[in-house]
């Protein structure tokens, strides 16, 4: 079996203190880390044997564990039941082939090496002989007193040029050469302080999981079965990995004759060949993440479930595929038992509504039956549990994550895609999790990012004319259009850059009288009805301005957004304003009677000036932070950033709290920021330039808007 060693903990028992290193282990691993190599200098052979066997329960196969040098202390504690996955030995230590002689070919065997006399010495060995090298010191180090000159990642880089073995580097590694020796060739980071004398190994080695998975492609593994029509299944897996930033393999369970309308047949090949699969896989490649779909029977579960419990990858999302978008069956009735007992290995499961009611064995009438359900099978298997909305009759397409030991309970909410494209989706966004999960990212922002993905994906499937049935979806639509076929790079500009750069409006905008006191609810009637009466001035001529914006859109789908979201501005919001704006509120005062301040003037006559005078890629710039900025500021109002009282219903302003965090207003923000991201990739440098003055200036204006009520018509951007 090929060892993941990305990270690498060392154990040094002085370093780990009274925490110990039993405990320091356990956390590490809960942290992340993949191997532990438990090294015990001095310690008396009964020692490191009851070590290993403690080390073993605590890891539970969920890293590797070998020993410094103790050959013998290996065989002993795997007498005791221990899980000891091999040595690791140094130049004096035991011979390699010694050891290799005694452990058997399945053990791990890593050597110490630093030199060009070790690399000699290494090629007289037979192959097979060595699994990895541990490679140092890269800086000199106090753990490690009697150490050779230190390679720095120059010298480590040409070591690892020099041999086919996965080099570990060791010695004086800290989180910040991360990137420097993932460049150099590095198979993984070994440390030995920066997690045994942290407070806190598990958050330590966390962060350094999470560095690494951000410089590396994850390798990710679909178990599934074949869709031929290619919208679903590894198929789809494959397409849906690539386009989220993975390296996709499939194992194929199960192959299908199949096309967009329905499934005609299926072939189950012998279990042994998909264990035959499996195995060749985890010999050769580290996988960084699985993703399991169409198992078919009780045999390829029984396969799959033996194979994860051996290989333990560090991710594992299930797709508990019982029957397809089109209504066939894709796992025998016999086999739901089986798959259900797949679950306590899963770390995220993804059922439907009809799975998730075959597996909590219930009826599930409704969205809230179903998260009350999902929380049921979080419970009773231990595993995050993402409920998947898509069949709810309706207009609305809602997910949830639920999971009961991290206590988190999260609704995505959007509104439902009018296609029938719909074949695949659970196969994409599964596979699709497993590889952002992989990245790095949390589940939350997995699930964001895939959701985002998966509806543009839905939103273009049409475009491809694939069949007459539920055809799938368009899994490269948002790459292709944002550079034709990934020949350029995805420009995170928007999101990033510009958001970046009006960092300190935000944060001026954060600190305003007037949204400190809208949050905890001391701001006047009075202050609040002029931002109202001005807000309503507002939005009539944005509404214009984003008419202007559906009259010159490139596509149909732009048009109908800002056409839609101009409709919304003038309708929807002024509606909630004539609520406020009545006599009720001690203020008589009609929607348009006010006269417009110096600042409204002024933001307004920038919207117009480029709605009349600019081209489309500026105007839908401009028009952004107000969709941007209140989204934001309605989140992490809702989130209690500015205190709990902003959540509380019994706020004066509420209705107007909620209506910053509609989801619906979140998704708008969502669009409308891809359509100016499109925009930004496909334009010019100049035009680029332009469309991001629009954009700050817009923002700078939106700051002075928050800030006028305060001053009544005080100072303006211009
Ligand atoms: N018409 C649609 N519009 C928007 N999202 C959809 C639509 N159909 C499915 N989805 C989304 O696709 C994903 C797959 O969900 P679902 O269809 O419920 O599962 P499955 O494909 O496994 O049957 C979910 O994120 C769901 O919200
Ligand atoms: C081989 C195979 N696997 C899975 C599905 C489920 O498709 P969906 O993602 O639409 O539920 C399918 N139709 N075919
Ligand atoms: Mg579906």
């Amino acid at each position: 079996m090929i060892a993941d060693l990305s990270l690498y903990l060392v154990t040094d028992a002085a370093l780990c203190g009274a925490r110990g290193v039993v405990e320091t282990v356990r956390e590490a691993v809960d942290g992340g880390v993949r191997i532990v190599q438990l090294r015990e200098k001095d310690a008396e052979h009964s020692h490191v044997v009851a070590r290993l066997v403690e080390l073993s329960r605590v890891i539970d196969g969920r890293a590797l564990l070998v020993v410094n040098d103790r050959l013998e202390a290996v065989l002993d504690a795997r007498a005791q039941g221990a899980r000891v996955d091999g040595v690791h030995l140094g130049q004096r230590d035991e011979s390699v082939l010694h050891a290799r002689a005694v452990l058997g070919p399945d053990a791990l065997i890593g050597l110490t090496a630093s030199s060009a006399a070790h690399l000699a010495a290494l090629h007289a060995l037979p192959e097979g002989t060595v699994d990895y090298l541990g490679v140092g010191v890269i800086r000199p180090t106090a753990t490690k007193p009697d150490h050779p000159p230190a390679l720095g990642i120059e010298g480590f880089r040409a070591f690892a040029r020099a041999t086919a073995l996965p080099c570990v580097a060791i010695g004086g590694v800290g989180i910040d050469d991360t990137e420097d020796l993932q460049s150099a060739g590095a198979a993984g980071l070994a440390v030995v302080s920066a997690l045994c004398a942290s407070p806190d190994p598990r958050a330590a080695a966390s962060e350094f999981r999470a560095r690494w998975r951000r410089g590396a492609v994850p390798r990710v593994l679909s178990i599934a079965g074949s869709d031929p029509s290619g919208g679903a299944g590894i198929q789809a897996d494959l397409k849906s990995i690539a386009a989220n930033g993975g390296y996709g393999m499939a194992a194929i369970a199960a192959l299908t004759v199949q096309n967009t309308r329905g499934v005609r047949d299926v072939h189950v090949p012998d279990a042994a060949f998909l264990s035959a699969q499996l195995e060749a896989l985890s010999d050769d490649i580290v996988i960084d993440a699985v993703k399991i779909g169409m198992l078919a029977n009780v045999e390829a579960v029984r396969v799959v479930s033996a194979w994860l419990d051996r290989v333990r990858p560090p991710l594992v999302v299930l797709d508990p595929v019982m029957v397809s978008t089109s209504g066939d069956r894709l796992l025998d009735a016999d086999a739901e038992d089986a798959l259900a007992s797949l679950l306590h290995r899963a770390h995220l499961v993804t059922p439907n509504l009809a799975e998730l009611a075959v597996l909590t064995r219930r009826e599930i009438e409704g969205w809230p039956a179903a998260l009350a359900a999902a929380e049921e099978l979080s419970t009773e298997y231990g595993t995050a549990v993402l409920v998947k909305g898509g069949h709810l009759p309706g207009d609305q397409a809602p997910d949830a994550i639920i999971d009961v030991r991290s206590g988190s309970r999260e609704e995505f909410g959007g509104g439902r895609i009018a296609t029938a494209n719909t074949h695949g989706t659970g196969c994409s966004l599964s596979s699709a999790l497993a590889t952002r999960l992989a990245r790095g990212e949390d589940l939350t922002e997995a699930v964001r990012a895939a959701r985002s993905w998966l509806r543009e994906s839905l939103r273009e499937g049409g475009a491809l004319h694939v069949g007459g049935g539920h055809g799938p979806v368009h899994h490269f639509a948002g790459l292709w259009a944002r550079g034709g076929a990934g020949t350029r790079p995805l420009p995170e500009e928007v999101a990033e850059d510009w958001w970046q750069g009006i960092a300190g409006i935000r944060a001026g905008i954060d600190g305003l009288p007037f949204v400190r006191g809208l949050a905890d609810g001391s701001l006047s009637t009075e202050d609040f009805l002029f931002y109202l009466a001005q807000d309503a001035l507002y939005l009539r001529d944005y509404a214009r301005v984003l008419a202007v914006a559906a009259r010159l859109a490139p596509t149909p789908d732009e048009q109908a957004f800002w056409a839609e979201s101009a409709r919304g501005s003038i309708l929807g919001e002024l509606e909630l304003h004539a609520s406020w704006l009545t006599p009720a509120q001690g203020v008589a005062a009609a929607t348009f009677v006010a006269d417009a301040s110096p600042t409204t003037t002024a933001y307004l006559d920038h919207l117009r000036s480029v709605a009349f005078g600019g081209d489309y890629p500026e105007l839908i710039a401009a028009v952004l932070p107000c969709f941007w900025l209140y989204t934001d500021l309605g989140k992490r109002l809702h989130a209690g950033e500015f205190g709990e009282r902003a959540r509380d219903p019994q706020h004066p302003y509420a209705t107007w709290l909620a209506t910053y965090a509609d989801p619906a207003f979140a998704e708008a923000t969502a669009r409308a920021i891809e359509f100016v991201t499109r925009a930004a990739a496909a334009a010019d440098d100049e035009t680029r330039a332009r469309m991001r003055r629009a954009f700050e200036r817009s923002s700078a204006h939106e700051q002075a808007f928050f800030r006028a009520p305060g001053e009544r018509g005080g100072d303006s951007v211009t």
